[in-house]
């Protein structure tokens, strides 16, 4: 009888033991098998990402895993020969190889045709002329040419390529190659539709953004942020956050623009050493030269005022915010400032939170200043309540709306704008339960 019951006894613990096995080795069968087919399925983004494997493989720049970053060191993309693999293939492969730093390497020919000759002009920043380039590949991509009389344009070139080549995120308009070749640096990024978010604040040819989309906006700069701050290794001050800066894809969906750009062109002569955009600056930074995280957040703060009352600090933003902030107290009191072609569609106490939080950015200490993880939870709770708060407002009425009519009460009187609200609702539902 013991007998029987120690059999049994040992039976049971080996096959609890094999099962464990078992499983451990289904797991690491599962995630490795993941991973491959995640890299394999991803179309040209995913070809950029397994760019930046070089980077980790040489040692040079020491690359950093980053936080979102879909490969890891056990990638099987590692051991093809030269980091280059078999997926890569027709991603523009006669012309386009992989750089040492990691990204795409195009060739001027290529930007050339893609561009008709340098003539598809969208913008014109401090750096040089941006241009839309078609590629044979089908892929759209925006060109950066970078100044040939630029004094740092060298310095510019190698800084950003190799810092953009290891930073990945949805909240960032990402490098996805470059060009040198003929005298010329160019840097190429994912091309975003809609444009800058300055150019919806104040361009005429734009109808005005819904004070609910302006939220979202802001959460994702703030993840994008957040993302540079926290999430990558070493961290990444921007240093330039203001609205030309921040671009906007189809789906209305924000990125951070323009990191890691040296902004030698925009300073002051005579304020040596300063850099970014006047009227971003934080104070603190001017009268210390130290720039930290927290003027990232001081620049963000300026930004959330752009966004309520569609003003930048050219026209006086900050002096307008000073003289609200005397009249208002705490969360009570910021309407006055709101953009007036909004003509009063927007959430009073979702303008009064955000206008509220948006001073603390703007903090004279930066000690009292949020981080960029506060903002993007505070903007999340916004965000949160505005969705309970309509979900209430449906059960609670009667009878379905009428198409025309939006649920969430607000009429931008465009139904571009409006659908492109609704699409953003749909995606921050989505947005959201990574948060909640
Ligand atoms: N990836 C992109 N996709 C679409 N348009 C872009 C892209 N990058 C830049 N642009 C357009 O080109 C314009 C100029 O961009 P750029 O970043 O060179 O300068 P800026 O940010 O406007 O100004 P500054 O250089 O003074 O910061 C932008 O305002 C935008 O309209």
């Amino acid at each position: 009888m013991e007998g029987e019951s120690f059999g049994l006894i040992v039976g049971i613990s080996l096959g609890v033991v094999i099962g464990v096995l078992l499983a451990i080795s289904a797991f690491f069968c599962f995630r490795y098998h993941r991973k491959t087919s995640q890299i394999v399925n991803s179309g040209g983004g995913s070809s950029r990402r397994s760019a930046t494997l070089p980077i980790r493989e040489n040692g040079a720049n020491s690359c950093n895993i980053m936080s979102d970053s879909t490969l890891g060191p056990d990638s099987p993309v590692r051991s093809s020969s030269n980091g280059r693999s078999g997926w890569l293939d027709g991603f523009s492969k006669k012309t386009s190889v992989i750089s040492a730093s990691g990204i795409l390497e195009y060739s001027y020919r290529d930007l050339q045709k893609a561009t008709c000759n340098f003539t598809s002009l969208i913008g014109q920043g401090a750096f040089g002329p941006v241009f839309k380039a078609q590629m044979s590949t089908g892929e759209t991509v925006a060109v950066k040419v970078l100044a040939t009389d630029s004094k740092q344009g060298e310095k510019e070139f190698q800084t950003e390529v190799m810092l953009l080549g290891r930073l990945h995120h949805r909240n960032l308009v990402n490098l996805v190659g470059y060009c040198a070749e003929k005298g010329q640096h160019m840097l190429i990024y994912v091309y975003m539709s809609k444009g800058s978010l300055a150019s919806h604040l104040y361009s005429e040819k734009h109808e005005p953004l819904s004070w609910d989309l302006r939220v979202y906006i802001a959460l994702d700069v703030a993840r994008g942020l957040e993302y540079l701050h926290d999430g990558a290794v070493p961290p990444v001050i921007h240093r330039d956050i203001k609205s030309s800066n921040i671009l906007l894809d189809q789906s209305m969906r924000a990125r951070v623009a323009d990191f890691g750009l040296s902004r030698e062109e925009m300073v002051d002569k005579h304020a040596a050493n300063i850099r970014g955009t006047f009227g971003y600056l934080d104070p603190e930074y001017i009268s210390t030269r130290t720039y930290t995280k927290k003027s990232d957040v001081y620049g963000f703060g300026v930004l959330l005022f752009e966004l309520i009352a569609a003003r930048n600090p050219q026209q006086g933003l900050m002096e307008y915010v000073e003289l609200a902030a005397m009249n208002a107290e705490e969360k009570v009191g910021w309407e006055e400032i709101v953009d007036s072609r909004l003509d009063g569609r927007f959430d009073l106490q979702e303008v009064n939170e955000v206008a509220a939080f948006a001073y603390k950015c703007i903090s004279r200490a930066p000690r009292k200043r949020p981080n960029m993880r506060d903002v993007v939870q505070v903007l999340t709770r916004v965000i949160k309540v505005r969705h309970s708060r309509k979900r209430q407002k449906k059960s609670a009425s009667p009878s379905p709306l009428p198409p025309t009519v939006e649920s969430g009460g607000e009429q931008t009187g465009n139904r571009s704008v409006r659908s492109e609200n609704h699409r953003r609702d749909n995606s921050m539902d989505s947005t959201l339960e990574d948060y909640c």
